[in-house]
């Protein structure tokens, strides 16, 4: 038995990543399981079957392994992490939107990475002349892994591909920023070996494009964007704190134990504001997100 995981289903057949190779799998007969009820990032186990030519390896699946989580879109199961790849120039990195990725992905609990991108054009931009990295300090200072990169040049490449080895990752962040061009610096020359599953998509069997799990860097991303809904999380207002970690640690420590860091006296929220330890623009989303959570506690 080789233990794999599912890449995608596809027209009764399911693909699974095992061993570096991608196989075609069937459902043992006895083996009862829904189609819905396989997502991709499942885990499995496969017995091998006859080999059909190097790439394509014939085998039955033969268990499914409980899940650690699952996303619903893309509907993907036990993703590990949300790489949020915003552009250091254009588009124009909007903060707004990356806040409220950071906190959907926390309530998900995966882990978010943040990935700049175009560094090269930022570098080669001569009005850039400030401290080099100063919005990527921000979120780097809060605590979150975040990486500077050129998906043109292959700088800063080789230090997200560590992170991406044996985990399952899913991309985000706003059109244009460039997603698809840091997947294809990631996985130079090896886009997934998945020609048959183009090719049996070209038939137009279905119209409906499914997700699906591709290989990368030695781990898993989805081939589709995830996080996209601009609408925060149902939460009481009191728990948005929670979503902003170097507010979170502040906990305690403002004068009412109610306060949510708006209008009330001696918050150290705002203190920490006025010292410079709380970048203003986080401080601005976090009371943007407040009006937008009491707005949606009211409707329940
Ligand atoms: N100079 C430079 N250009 C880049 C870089 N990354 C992406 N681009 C360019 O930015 C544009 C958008 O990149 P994509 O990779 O298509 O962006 P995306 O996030 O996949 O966009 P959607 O598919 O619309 O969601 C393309 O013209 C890329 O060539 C980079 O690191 N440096
Ligand atoms: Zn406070």
């Amino acid at each position: 038995m080789i233990d794999g995981v599912l890449l995608k289903g596809y027209g009764g057949f399911y693909y699974v990543y095992a061993e570096g190779r991608v196989w075609e799998c069937s459902l043992r007969g006895r083996f009862r399981v829904k189609d819905q009820e396989f997502l991709p990032g499942d885990q499995v186990s496969i017995l091998s079957e006859e080999a059909e030519g190097p790439h394509l390896a014939k085998a039955t699946i033969e268990s499914v392994g409980s899940r650690r989580n699952a996303l619903t879109r893309p509907a993907i199961a036990n993703v590990d992490q949300a790489i949020l790849v915003f552009a250091m120039t254009s588009p124009r990195p909007d903060l707004n939107l990356l806040d409220r990725l950071l906190i959907q992905v926390i309530e998900a609990d995966i882990e978010p990475i943040l990935v700049f991108t175009k560094l090269d054009k930022y570098r080669a931009d001569p009005l850039n002349d400030g401290p080099d990295h100063a919005l990527t300090d921000v979120y780097r200072n809060i605590g979150y892994k975040v990486f500077e990169v050129s998906s043109e040049t292959g700088q800063g490449i080789e230090e997200i591909r560590a992170h991406l080895a044996n985990k399952i990752s899913v991309l985000a962040g706003p059109s244009g920023a460039g997603k698809s061009s840091l997947f294809n610096a990631l996985s130079p020359g090896k886009k997934l070996k998945t020609g048959r599953i183009s090719h049996k998509s070209k038939r137009g069997r279905h119209t409906t494009r499914h997700v699906e799990l591709m290989v990368c860097a030695g781990g898993l991303v989805a081939d589709t964007p995830g996080f996209s809904s601009l609408y925060l999380p149902e939460m009481k207002r009191a728990e948005l704190t929670d979503f902003f970690p170097e507010f979170a640690q502040r906990r305690g420590l403002c004068r009412f134990n109610s306060c949510l860091h708006d209008k009330e006296p001696n918050c150290a929220i705002k203190a920490a504001l006025e010292n410079g330890e709380i970048y203003p623009e986080r401080y601005e989303h976090y009371l943007i997100f407040l009006k937008e959570v009491i707005e949606a506690e009211r409707k329940y």
